[in-house]
């Protein structure tokens, strides 16, 4: 099955959308296969948004991803990558719909909540990245009231 890696950015933590956040996939009916809260160093945000390196926002980005603890999580089911960035709505809040995450929750592209994998080849590395230990191996009891 499908998966894809969730970050909870430190605004997402401060600000006590943790439980929101992970209420809305678990509603969905993803599975949570991988959950941490963790600081990271900049060298490791500095890895993770290495494709942004050139941008101009790149060092700003990175001073936002440290500043504070971030919520690591590793999601589960069938095509969870593409409709786990619909639940969080487009990366500029302003052009996010309603009922998405970002459109619910932010205002700032640089404070927009939350990070989805873009593909299953990107959450494949982040899951590698972030979860080097795997994920948690088990299958959750409903899963015959989700999937047909
Ligand atoms: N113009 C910008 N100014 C400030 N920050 C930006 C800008 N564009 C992107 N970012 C930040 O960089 C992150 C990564 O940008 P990217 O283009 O990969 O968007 P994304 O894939 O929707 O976001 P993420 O990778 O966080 O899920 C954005 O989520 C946002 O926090």
């Amino acid at each position: 099955m499908e998966q894809t890696f969730i970050m909870i950015k430190p605004d997402g933590v401060q600000r006590g959308l943790v439980g929101e956040i992970i209420g809305r996939f678990e509603k969905k009916g993803f599975t949570l296969k991988g959950l941490k809260l963790l600081t990271v160093e900049r060298s490791f945000a500095e890895k993770h948004y290495e494709d942004l390196s050139s941008k101009p926002f790149f060092g700003g980005l990175v001073e936002y991803i440290i500043s504070g603890p971030v919520c690591a999580m590793i999601w589960e089911g069938k095509k969870v990558v593409t409709t786990g960035r619909k639940i969080i709505g487009a990366t500029n809040p302003a052009e996010s719909a309603p009922g998405t995450i970002r459109g619910d929750y932010a205002i700032d592209i640089g404070r927009n909540v939350i990070h989805g994998s873009d593909s299953v080849e990107s959450a494949t590395k982040e899951i590698g990245l972030w979860f080097p230990e795997g994920p948690v191996n088990w299958q959750s009891s409903v899963h015959h009231w989700v999937y047909e």
